[in-house]
């Protein structure tokens, strides 16, 4: 799979060597999960392809989604999985989905209490992968359409949110302007956060979480790139699987 380097941009006070290679594009590798039916397929595709998919079927293995943004000047690859909801088309590829993630976004449909009830196990998945704390996840509840229908309301999500430490978004894949309904993790809020927004949001705390380092070797006069944390975390930019 293509590795992941690095690019930035380089102040005036350093030397730059000129043999530096030209800048690549970072790749965000964010899984999204939750149960069969949540509408983490209409929420990828939302986001990357900017309307809702007219039929989909349940997803088999995964899903890879991509869309090339900016955040202050820099190009980055924001890589979705869509993985599969149902345990038959998931199991041969879970060790797949969790190796060398950059963020998890967990989804439970806002008109399905079962789909919120799984959160705890699909959590437990996170936990048994090894994921590193530092690891951003993010709760969505979807479905905020359907308004007549919501069986989970935001309160209780926002509580569920708070005790694992996750923000917690509502919004619809289908309508993303629609109404939502109460209050969010954004204090009092009449509309549902937009797809684009979510995972742009998510998209940024990765950038501002692994910024490029400019550090100069000692004695020496060109410009190296590091991550500025361990190699173990260099290494595991370096290689999507
Ligand atoms: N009204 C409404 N329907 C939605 C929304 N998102 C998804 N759906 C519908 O929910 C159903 C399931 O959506 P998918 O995106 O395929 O669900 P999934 O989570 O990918 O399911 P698996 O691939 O089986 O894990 C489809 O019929 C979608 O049209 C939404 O925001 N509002
Ligand atoms: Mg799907």
């Amino acid at each position: 799979m293509a590795s992941v380097e690095s690019s930035t941009e380089f102040t005036s006070s350093l030397t730059v060597s000129s043999h530096l290679p030209p800048p690549r594009t970072r790749i965000f590798k964010i899984i999204v999960i939750g149960d069969s039916g949540v509408g983490k397929t209409c929420l990828t595709y939302q986001f990357c392809a900017g309307k809702f998919p007219e039929k989909t079927e349940a997803t088999i293995g995964v899903d890879f989604r991509e869309k090339l943004i900016e955040i202050d000047g820099e190009n980055i690859k924001v890589q979705l999985w869509d993985t599969a909801g149902q345990e038959r088309f998931r199991k041969s590829m879970v060790q797949h989905y969790y190796r060398n993630v950059h963020a998890v976004v967990f989804v439970y449909d806002v008109t399905s209490a079962a789909s919120f009830r799984s959160l705890p196990a699909w959590i437990e998945e996170c936990k048994q992968h090894a994921l590193g704390q530092e690891v951003p996840r993010i709760l969505v509840g979807n479905k905020c359409d359907l308004q007549n229908s919501v069986q989970v309301g935001t309160d209780l999500a926002q509580q569920f949110a708070d005790a694992h430490s996750m923000p917690l978004f509502e919004t619809s894949a289908k309508n993303p302007s629609s109404d939502g309904h109460g209050d969010g993790s954004h204090g009092t809020r009449g509309n549902s956060d937009h797809v684009e927004a979510i995972f742009m949001t998510v998209a940024h705390k990765l950038k501002s979480q692994k910024p490029l380092i400019l550090s100069q070797p000692p004695g020496g006069d060109t410009v190296t790139l590091t991550r500025g944390r361990d190699e173990g975390e260099k290494a595991s930019w370096a290689c999507m699987c």
